[in-house]
């Protein structure tokens, strides 16, 4: 081609008659560039083979072959995905280090199967001759093919992105799994899915349920519970607090340095009214300055370092004990409206007092002693005079301490309530908007807030006025010490420089007990906050170790369970007792307000009854091990509410760890993966915190999968049809089939009779207390006797015939 084009321009150059100089020498040099042409056009000869026998099946099934030993060793969730994820094989092609066979060879037979991705393939093909030398083309040993795969795994370390990220180079890639785990033994396949999901080896359980999650624990450790990290906050509060008081001496030694240096300037000044002036010496004077100056230096950077010191204190206070409050914070608002959650604000409220000036101030103070002997050593008066002003100025701490602490507390509390009611506005926005609520929320809001600003104005006033009397006061006792120097100078007793010097030293003496004042209410907040923050550590019940006991079976005994709410006198559950054996399934019936969602709360430990027990497998759950307790059970609340992020995020409980084989298998328990495989995005849909894009119906179908993750034992499910359609409620009853098969003791907490075909007990609660317990049959029996058929489909069970 090149070759043609230069003989047309020269012909044409001919025809045109141009001259025939310019066009020999134009001749010329398309001469001499030839044989570089010529290369150019056998190495893309050369690549253009190598790709088409790159395309050939032999080696798509060897790129499959190669696979395996990557994605079946055991993987982070994220690892896995990205080795399932369709986007990163044409990424590796572009890789000049990578081997592109994995992403070149598939994009063939990519096409055959989807011709949207035949484009994609053909794309990235065309990027991969642009950019990767032949040479490169060539199989690599099986090592090699390791590294493609690896790359993408790197790729995917962030741990939710959405799969349409991916999509302009996805197709092509998608193919390739296909291939690659029909071959594979240990993967697991989702249809309608991205890819293989890699199998864990499961443990072995130790009463024959269905396998799963055990905690974490490896296989060998049979069905007993290995705990993540072992949970102590106390020795957390400890550790953080040992490092503070540690930081804060090496800072003490600074302060202390700092503060000698600071009496440079009273001497430098006593020396040249009382030295340099009289002898009127120039030498002195520069000899005396040169080390003034470099005291100031010093004292400079010895406050600047103890400044770096207390901020990095105060980093690492905050990063030790963010994550043990959060976790206090979360168990202890189960009993709660949740105003644990604010003690994170009290952790940032430490972290700035500790940043504070006023923290500088409360160090300094000790050193007001060396100031006070500096200026008794001047004249004995004028150390009476800073060590009465000193006097002064506690006592005025001390009231302004007491005049400031209610004021102070009250404004506080008032605050954490206008952030819940924050809390609570964010968390309804949709319901606010929709019916126009927004100014009775922002009132509700007002009215807190304004309370609390309304006291710290009383307690600021207060502050304010105690911190311009300390003020004053010691402005006053340097003027009183001017003028008592200036009668002892003329009196002889110390001289004009003397009188300056003590002055400024008796100021500083004075300085850090008028900062601490000023302050106080910084140093008081940041005390209840500290306070709070170690209450919380210190009493959380996640602190005490409980034993480890193996998987449970999913038996459940329920003992004489009474529940009064705190603050209220109304039994809500009274002598509520039944068990389940393992396996067994229980529908709770009852009107509405009966007690079966509270009942429900009890089964799962959201909530502790008021006396009795609820025992799963003979143990109290109060002596689960918390972690180890929910890991082995399920729960689908009524109001059921989606974390963000994506669905398999969300089905396997926001778990890093879980594989995908654990999502699957728990959306397949659950029978939602046919409604997971029609979205757009499948189980890489991502769920907004308000649950879109899902339907109601949707996300209570994800939640009961959810329930379902990691083989629990026992799983209590509450109204899990209410929001569901005919075809929601098939799979729901499948799901219940599945479970049944699988061992799993499951209560199911209905108004719908539709539930009850596929339980084996029914229990009627009627106004907190057990009307009827028994075999399914018996208990419908009962129930048509007194008139009142569960298949009437009312959805009432009729408290006044049974009362
Ligand atoms: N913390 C509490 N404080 C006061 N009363 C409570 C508390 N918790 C529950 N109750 C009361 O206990 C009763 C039972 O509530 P529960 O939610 O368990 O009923 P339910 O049978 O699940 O009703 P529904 O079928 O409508 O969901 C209600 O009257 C409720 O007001």
């Amino acid at each position: 081609m090149s070759e043609k084009s230069i003989d047309a321009s020269n012909m044409r150059g001919a025809q045109n008659g141009v001259s025939k100089a310019s066009g020999q020498s134009l001749t010329d040099a398309l001469k001499a560039i030839e044989p570089e042409i010529e290369q150019e056009l056998a190495s893309l000869d050369s690549a253009l083979s190598e790709l088409q026998d790159a395309a050939t099946v032999d080696r798509i099934s060897m790129a499959a072959k190669r696979i395996p030993p990557m994605v079946a060793r055991p993987q982070s969730a994220a690892q896995t995905q990205a080795v399932r994820q369709p986007a990163p094989a044409p990424v590796v092609s572009l890789n000049p280090k990578a081997s592109p066979t994995v992403s070149a060879t598939p994009a063939k037979p990519a096409a055959a199967a989807r011709p949207a991705s035949a484009q994609m393939a053909a794309v990235a093909d065309k990027q991969q001759v642009r950019t990767e030398p032949p040479p490169q083309a060539q199989p690599t040993p099986a090592a090699k093919p390791a590294f493609t795969i690896v790359e993408p795994v790197k790729a995917e370390a962030a741990p939710v992105r959405p799969v349409h990220e991916a999509e302009p180079v996805g197709p092509a890639a998608r193919t390739e799994p296909v291939e690659t785990k029909r071959q594979v033994k240990g993967l697991v396949t989702i249809d309608g899915d991205n890819g293989p999901i890699p199998a864990r080896p499961k443990p072995v359980p130790a009463n024959g349920g269905g396998g799963g999650s055990d905690g974490g624990g490896p296989a060998t450790k049979a069905a007993f519970h290995q705990r993540l990290t072992p949970v102590e906050f106390t020795a957390s509060l400890k550790t953080a607090v040992k490092t503070i008081r540690h930081n804060l001496a090496i800072v003490m030694l600074f302060t202390i340095a700092c503060n000698v240096l600071v009496l440079a300037i009273p001497i430098y000044l006593f020396q040249i009214s009382d030295r340099v002036l009289t002898s009127r010496s120039l030498d002195t004077l520069i000899m005396l300055t040169i080390v003034i100056v470099g005291a100031i230096f010093l004292q400079a950077a010895f406050d600047a370092v103890r400044r770096m010191i207390l901020m990095r204190t105060a980093v690492e206070f905050a990063a030790q004990l963010g994550a043990p409050v959060l976790s206090a914070a979360a168990r202890a608002s189960l009993h709660s409206n949740g105003k644990e959650y604010q003690t994170l604000g009290d952790l940032q409220q430490v972290r700035s007092f500790l940043v504070s000036r006023t923290l500088l101030s409360f160090l300094d103070a000790p050193m007001a002693p060396l100031f006070v002997v500096a200026v008794f050593l001047i004249h004995p008066h004028l150390g009476w005079l800073v060590v009465l002003t000193g006097v002064i100025l506690l006592v005025v701490t001390l009231l302004n301490q007491r005049a400031t602490a209610k004021p102070f507390g009250e404004a506080n509390t008032a605050q954490v309530k206008a952030n819940l009611h924050l809390d609570s506005m964010s968390r309804n926005s949709q319901i606010i908007n929709a019916l126009a609520m927004i100014p009775e929320a922002v009132g509700i809001w007002g009215k807190d807030t304004a309370n609390s600003l309304t006291q710290q104005v009383l307690a600021q006033d207060r502050n304010v006025l105690f911190a311009s009397i300390s003020k004053a006061a010691r402005l006053l006792t340097q003027v009183a010490m001017l003028g008592w120097g200036a009668y002892l100078a003329i009196e002889g007793e110390i001289t004009g420089g003397m009188v300056i010097a003590s002055s400024i030293i008796g100021g500083r003496a004075l300085a850090p007990i008028e900062g601490a004042i000023e302050g106080w209410n910084q140093f008081s907040q940041s005390r209840a906050a500290y306070n709070r923050v170690a209450n919380l550590l210190t009493s959380s019940p996640l602190n005490f170790e409980r034993l480890k006991l193996p998987k449970p079976e999913g038996r459940l005994d329920v003992e004489r369970l009474l529940y009064v709410p705190q603050g209220t006198k109304r039994v809500v559950l009274n002598g509520v007792t039944f068990a389940l054996k393992p396996g067994e399934s229980l529908a709770i019936i009852g009107n509405s307000g009966a007690g079966k969602t509270t009942l429900g709360k009890m089964l799962v430990g959201s909530i502790l009854p008021t006396s009795g027990n609820v025992r799963l497998d003979l143990m109290d759950l109060r002596n689960w091990d918390h972690r180890q307790f929910g890991e082995n059970i399920g729960y689908l609340p009524q109001d059921v509410q989606l974390f963000p992020g994506t669905i398999k995020a969300n089905i396997a409980r926001m778990r890093p760890d879980a594989t995908d084989a654990e999502i699957y298998e728990a959306a397949k328990l659950a029978d939602v993966h046919e409604m997971i495989a029609n979205l757009p995005h499948g189980y890489e849909t991502v769920v907004a915190s308000d649950g879109s894009p899902l339907s109601g119906g949707q996300k209570q179908r994800i939640a009961l999968a959810r329930a379902f993750f990691g083989s629990p034992r026992f799983v209590v499910l509450d109204e899990p049809n209410s929001n569901l359609d005919s075809a929601g409620d098939m799979a729901l009853m499948r799901a219940l089939g599945h479970a049944k098969k699988n061992n799993i003791t499951v209560v199911t907490i209905t108004q719908r009779p539709s539930l009850l075909q596929q339980v084996d007990k029914v229990l009627l609660l009627v106004n907190g207390t057990v009307a009827l317990f028994g075999a399914r049959n018996e208990v419908m029996q009962a129930l048509a006797n007194r008139g009142m058929p569960l298949d009437a489909g009312t959805g009432s069970f009729g408290h006044q015939q049974i009362e």
